[in-house]
């Protein structure tokens, strides 16, 4: 039987660690806010902020919530950024993405105050990570080696096959995988023979975004798969880029979805906010 990789679980480990570390620093007389904004109403979108909300009411950071129409421009969005860039108790600011067609991402993650980016999306974070120093780390990847090392998966040595190339989670899973010394393939939608890549995987990060793409045929006996994929259907059924029930079947561990890597991007979002208070 597979080891069900629990992010619920885990996910509550980690935000009742930090709601710790947070009445600690309340003590000191440090407190902050984290800033949430989000463009347009794409219902995912709405649960995650929503969540996101409840996460920092739950460790006890303050959240100030920004709920912009899908009209809004570049330019309203940029000054709301540079407005809490400015103010002292907003500790950290998120953009939920995807944003509105017609606002450029770069351009407003770029906006960010280096400082204030809990997501590790702006260009000097993903810096910093290329070459080992400090700065905050994109969630879902930093999520995903928590959920490995607090599993007991030893990851040193270890072949990891990344399908997915995106910023926010192929490249800097790489880096961060590559930190913990794996041996790591990154592979995407060009890549040829993809089938016996992912096969040769010690461990698995499928980050496609296609519903259950990866089956049975793509991974080695033993391996460890994780689904970073979410799709929902007409029914409210989500799934994930992995056929769950094929695949859990001859692998050794295995994230679901829901419950797996999903709940981490949070906690991990919770981890970067409580750094940044840190930081005061
Ligand atoms: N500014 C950001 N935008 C986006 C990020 C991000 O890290 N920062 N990541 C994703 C969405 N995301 C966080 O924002 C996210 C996705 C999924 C979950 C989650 O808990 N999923 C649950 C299912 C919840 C549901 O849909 O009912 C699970 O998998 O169990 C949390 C956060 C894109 N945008």
């Amino acid at each position: 039987m597979a080891l069900l990789i629990d992010g619920k679980r885990i996910s509550a480990e980690i935000k009742d660690e930090l709601k710790e570390e947070v009445a600690q620093l309340k003590e000191q007389g440090i407190t902050g806010a984290l800033a949430v904004i989000q463009v347009g109403n794409d219902p995912a979108s709405s649960v995650y902020v929503r969540n996101k909300k409840r996460a920092c009411e739950y460790i006890g950071i303050d959240s100030l919530s920004y709920e912009l129409p899908e009209e809004t421009s570049q330019d309203e969005l940029l000054a709301l950024i540079d407005k809490l860039n400015k103010e002292e108790h907003v500790k950290g600011i998120l953009v939920q993405l995807p944003l509105p067609e017609g606002i450029d991402e770069d351009a407003v993650i770029r906006a960010i105050s280096p400082k204030k980016d809990v997501d590790g999306f702006h260009p000097e974070n993903v810096g910093a990570l290329m070459i080992g120093q400090k700065g905050y780390i994109s969630c879902t990847p930093a999520g995903i080696i928590q959920l490995l090392k607090r599993s007991d998966i030893d990851i040193e040595g270890k072949h990891c096959v990344i399908v997915g190339r995106s910023n926010i989670v192929g490249k800097p899973m790489a880096i961060l995988m590559l930190r913990e010394n794996a041996t790591v393939t990154v592979t995407h939608s060009k890549t040829r023979n993809l089938k016996e890549i992912c096969k040769e995987a010690d461990i698995l990060i499928v980050a496609i975004g296609k519903k259950e793409f990866i089956d049975a045929s793509y991974v080695k006996d033993g391996a460890v798969v994780i689904d970073v994929g979410i799709h929902r259907d007409e029914n409210n059924k989500l799934s994930g880029d992995v056929k769950f029930d094929e695949v859990e079947q001859l692998c050794s561990a295995i994230t679901p979805v829901p419950g797996g890597v999903g709940p981490m991007t949070i906690a991990m979002l919770m981890n970067n906010c409580v750094e940044a208070m840190r930081h005061e």
